[in-house]
């Protein structure tokens, strides 16, 4: 569960005197996440997510991700609204932390999607990164490259209390990603967490996107590379082939993909594994245990990692060129 910070009625009841949501009628601590603290709350304007900002976002980077979600749902993307202030403003202070609120989303994350949810979520990617193409503000990947090498240098040491051997295992997968990293691929606004857990659906249909909190411009191609590994492995850690084709059909159903991003797609999945490897282990070595504090699996992304070492191409991942797809449906 991720509440890092609580909150007591008093001082939230007086942090919404400031928003023009009502009055508070009950609040509860939402027990998923695990990056930020996140409340429930119904008012007598209607239920919210209060968001308070924990130590990996930076306060600057608050306008970037509030106006990115604005304008996004003013843009015809299905995301939550951040609620202005009395004031204008979209950050307020609560319990000593940034804090904004969000309208709430109708829906739930699934935790088996189907072939089916795969499609409509590589439609709604492309769908965000058309969207995002108007956002006249920019953010660099704080968890781009270099960030992959501080948090190796934070973990590497341990390492092998993990599992044996993982420390020369992922030197060599560093090593492989500083050669072969791809530039100049098409880019711009990416989600870059787009897992499971932050898309609602209301039956097959996408019903929201939530948690733009990594969003920044970077490859779109490598936004699908982290959808590839987040959607479309089996609980064995086999790639689901099916899926792959679904997702890619999806997001090439509004956005084809070009030539360079095709050729560059095996290396980017391999490196969004290893991005949500290192940050996970980083956090298993790093972050203290607390009982309100989930810590994922350490390993689950090196299952991933070693999984697309045997595969050298797109195809392997399921795409087809867009001519084929029409042919055949
Ligand atoms: N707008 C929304 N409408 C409904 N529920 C929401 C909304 N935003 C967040 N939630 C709920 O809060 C949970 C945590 O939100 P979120 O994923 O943004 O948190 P986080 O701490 O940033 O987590 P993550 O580990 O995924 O980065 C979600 O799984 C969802 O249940
Ligand atoms: N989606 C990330 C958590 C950070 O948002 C993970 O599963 O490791």
């Amino acid at each position: 569960m991720a509440v890092y910070t609580d909150v007591n009625e008093e001082e939230l009841s007086s942090f919404l005197t400031s928003y023009p949501v009502g009055d508070l009628l009950s609040y509860k601590g939402i027990a998923e996440g695990t990056e930020n603290s996140n409340y429930l709350l119904h008012t007598t304007g209607g239920s919210f997510i209060l968001t308070l900002y924990e130590k990996r976002v930076n306060a600057d980077d608050l306008p970037f991700f509030l106006g990115l979600m604005q304008h996004l749902a003013q843009s015809g993307v299905e995301c939550p609204l951040p609620v202005a202030r009395q004031d204008g403003a979209l950050v307020g202070q609560l319990a000593g932390r940034h804090a904004a609120l969000i309208t709430f989303l109708e829906g739930m994350w699934l935790r088996k999607p189907a072939a089916v949810h795969c499609r409509a979520v590589g439609a709604a990617l492309a769908n965000l990164h058309i969207a995002g193409s108007s956002f006249p503000m920019a953010r660099t990947n704080s968890m781009g490259v270099p960030e992959w090498h501080r948090l190796w240098e934070g973990s590497r040491e341990e390492a092998d209390t993990v599992e044996p051997g993982l420390r020369e295992e992922l030197d060599r997968e560093m090593s492989i990603i500083d050669t072969q990293w791809p530039g100049d691929l098409p880019s711009g606004i990416v989600h870059a967490d787009l897992f499971p857990d932050n898309v609602f659906f209301l039956g097959d249909q996408v019903s929201g996107l939530i948690d733009f909190y990594f969003a920044c411009n970077d490859a779109f191609a490598y936004d699908i590379a982290i959808c590839l590994n987040a959607w479309c492995f089996e609980k064995d850690f086999s790639f689901n082939l099916t899926k792959g084709v679904a997702l890619l059909a999806g997001y090439q159903s509004v956005r084809p993909l070009e030539e360079i991003e095709v050729e560059a797609l095996p290396v980017l999945v391999r490196g969004a594994a290893l991005r949500f490897q290192l940050s996970r282990l980083y956090d298993w070595l790093n972050i203290p245990d607390g009982p309100l504090v989930k810590k994922r699996d350490p390993l689950e992304y090196m299952r991933k990692l070693r999984a697309h070492r045997h595969i050298r191409s797109a195809k392997e991942y399921g795409w087809t060129p867009v001519a084929s797809i029409a042919a055949a449906s």
